[in-house]
């Protein structure tokens, strides 16, 4: 994911790293030089200062140009996580999504993204720091070969506490990162669950204190969790440090040539090397918060296989549906249980008006959402005219559908509609429906979202109805309709779909219409069974 990310915004990452780079080297040559001019002569000053100045001034204009590409870059980074995940999760198979989870996507979407921006962010500092350390050991060295390598052995044992730390630490972020995306489920909660919250003291306070606050507190537990690790091994390396200038001065005191020069240099590269070095291990915590979320956001992409994009001749039209032993199942985790449709033979065709009925939890929904190609097929076959429909054919398949399920969502704009004829036929829908005095489409978007449920129910059959598909699904959708607009539905309006050669499948519980169905199938624990229709039974007759 980082490096994908790198790759993505490479010519600003390179821009940052090398200004960067070449900050801290002009710093620590600036302190190189200072050491330089208090033990020259006179004459030699005049040249150095000359030097001191084009240093001052690269190293002024690298610092600015550093901390512009990284403004730039922690900002690309973030739009850039946001867009390809976003564009992973639309272009992704339905079911996987679903089995993802809404919370999980938000905190990918949100956070996870935020904290693998703040790496880039930190880049410039971790860089040139690292720069800085660096150039002065290097400096180190010129001065005196023992003590340079008295600093590397120190360096290496403070590294050593720092892996040592960063295996635990790193588990506790990961952990922190798979609590958060909980936590994100449970701020849906706060918002679709406050009318029940509000009318339950007692629930209330359980709410807050035991759900949301025990995931906040455990939330909060293993990231000072992971930090006070990291703090820990920056103690230990801050201890190596402080050992090594106590064992470096001791060492340059004992020595009998004089070592003005090289202890005034030793003495200006501590004290000028030690907040590099804070600041560089302060951020190891964030970077590995940053590897963290850029995992999480890596994983949940990789479960969501994306829809193939294959077949280029998009299904318009048919005549017949066939499913030849067709079947799709969940597994509960929790309950160690599975839920599987009995494998479903059944033919639709053109025109026709199917209602199929059956008890809550019986499988009606995950009925329609498989024939509408939403579900993959665990089993069996399905055929458009003889056609097999493959894995690749699938999503041309769903283009023959226009759906209105329970959970149905609404944007705010018809999305595919900026066409004048098609939304003054819109609006002559929303007419026929009764909504006029409420809503309009206008400039492509609804003018208004502020409405009933039954109300944004039929803006919902607006949308199915512009979309023009030759199969309806309706889920329950007449369920929050008023008797009269029930009637509309049932009696008018699935008639002249039907009558345009649309074929509808109608998911209901109103008996008082099944006469209407030209085919009524049931669906009791998986198993879907034809019965007669009220409309074939009177025919019989
Ligand atoms: N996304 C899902 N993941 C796992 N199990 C699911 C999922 N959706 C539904 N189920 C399970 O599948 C079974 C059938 O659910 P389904 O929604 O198809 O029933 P239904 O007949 O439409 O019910 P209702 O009339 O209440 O809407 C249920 O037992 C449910 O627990």
């Amino acid at each position: 994911m980082l490096a994908n990310l790198i790759r993505a915004t490479w010519w600003r990452f390179m821009a940052t790293a090398i200004t960067s780079t070449l900050f801290g080297l002009a710093s620590v040559a600036l302190v190189a030089l200072i050491n330089e001019i208090i033990n020259s002569s006179p004459e030699a000053r005049a040249e150095q200062f000359t030097y001191f100045a084009v240093l001052a001034v690269s190293g002024v204009i690298l610092q600015l140009c550093s901390k512009i590409f990284a403004e730039q870059l922690t900002e690309q980074s973030q739009a850039t996580v946001r867009s390809q995940v976003a564009e992973h999760v639309v272009n992704a198979e339905f079911n996987d999504v679903e089995a993802q989870g809404a919370g999980k996507i938000k905190s990918c979407l949100t956070e996870h993204s935020l904290r693998v921006s703040e790496f880039f962010q930190r880049l410039p500092g971790i860089l040139t720091n690292a720069m800085i350390v660096l150039g002065s050991f290097a400096y180190m060295a010129w001065l005196d070969w023992r003590v340079f390598i008295f600093a590397v052995l120190t360096l290496i044992v403070g590294s050593v506490g720092y892996s040592l730390a960063n295996s635990t630490a790193f588990k506790k972020v990961t952990e922190a990162a798979k609590i958060q995306d909980s936590l994100y489920d449970q701020f849906d909660s706060i918002y679709d669950g406050a009318k029940e919250l509000k009318l339950h003291k007692s629930k209330r306070r359980i709410f807050v204190d035991h759900v949301i606050g025990d995931t906040i507190s455990l939330l909060r537990a293993r990231r000072v969790q992971g930090a006070t690790i990291y703090h820990y091994a920056a103690s230990w390396g801050g201890f190596s440090i402080f050992a090594f200038i106590g064992g470096a001065l001791y060492f340059l005191s004992g020595q009998a040539s004089d070592t003005t020069k090289v202890m005034s240099g030793f003495a200006l590269l501590f004290l000028y090397m030690l907040t590099p070095l804070e600041v560089m291990l302060a951020a190891i915590p964030k970077a590995a918060a940053a590897k963290a979320s850029a995992n999480t956001i890596s994983e949940m992409t990789a479960k969501m296989s994306l829809i193939s994009q294959q077949s280029t001749t998009e299904l318009t039209e048919f005549e017949c549906i066939e499913l030849k032993a067709l079947s799709h199942g969940y597994y509960h985790e929790q309950s160690d249980e599975v839920f599987a449709l009995t494998p479903i033979n059944l033919t639709l065709n053109r025109g026709e008006i199917i209602y199929l009925v059956g008890g809550n939890g019986s499988g009606k929904t995950t009925f329609a959402k498989l024939l509408c190609g939403l579900y993959p097929a665990k089993e069996g076959d399905l055929y458009v005219d003889g056609q097999l429909i493959t894995a690749a054919k699938l999503d041309s398949y769903r283009q023959l559908f226009s759906a209105v399920f329970s959970d149905f969502h609404l944007f705010d704009r018809l999305l595919d509609c900026q066409d004048k004829v098609l939304q003054d036929k819109g609006n002559d829908l929303i007419k026929k429906l009764n909504l006029h005095h409420k809503v309009a489409i206008k400039d492509g978007a609804f003018t208004t979202q502020k409405l009933s449920q039954g109300q944004r129910k039929r803006l919902a059959l607006v949308v199915t109805y512009l979309e023009d598909r030759p199969f309806y699904v309706f889920d329950e959708w007449a369920a929050d309709q008023d008797p009269v607009f029930k009637d509309v539905f049932y009696t008018e309006l699935l008639p002249a779909l039907s009558a345009r050669g649309k074929t509808v499948f109608v998911i209901t519980h109103d008996d008082k219409y099944f006469h209407l169905a030209d085919r009524l199938l049931r669906m009791e624990n998986g198993q879907l069974t034809e019965g007669k229709s009220g409309l074939a039974q009177k025919m019989a007759i």
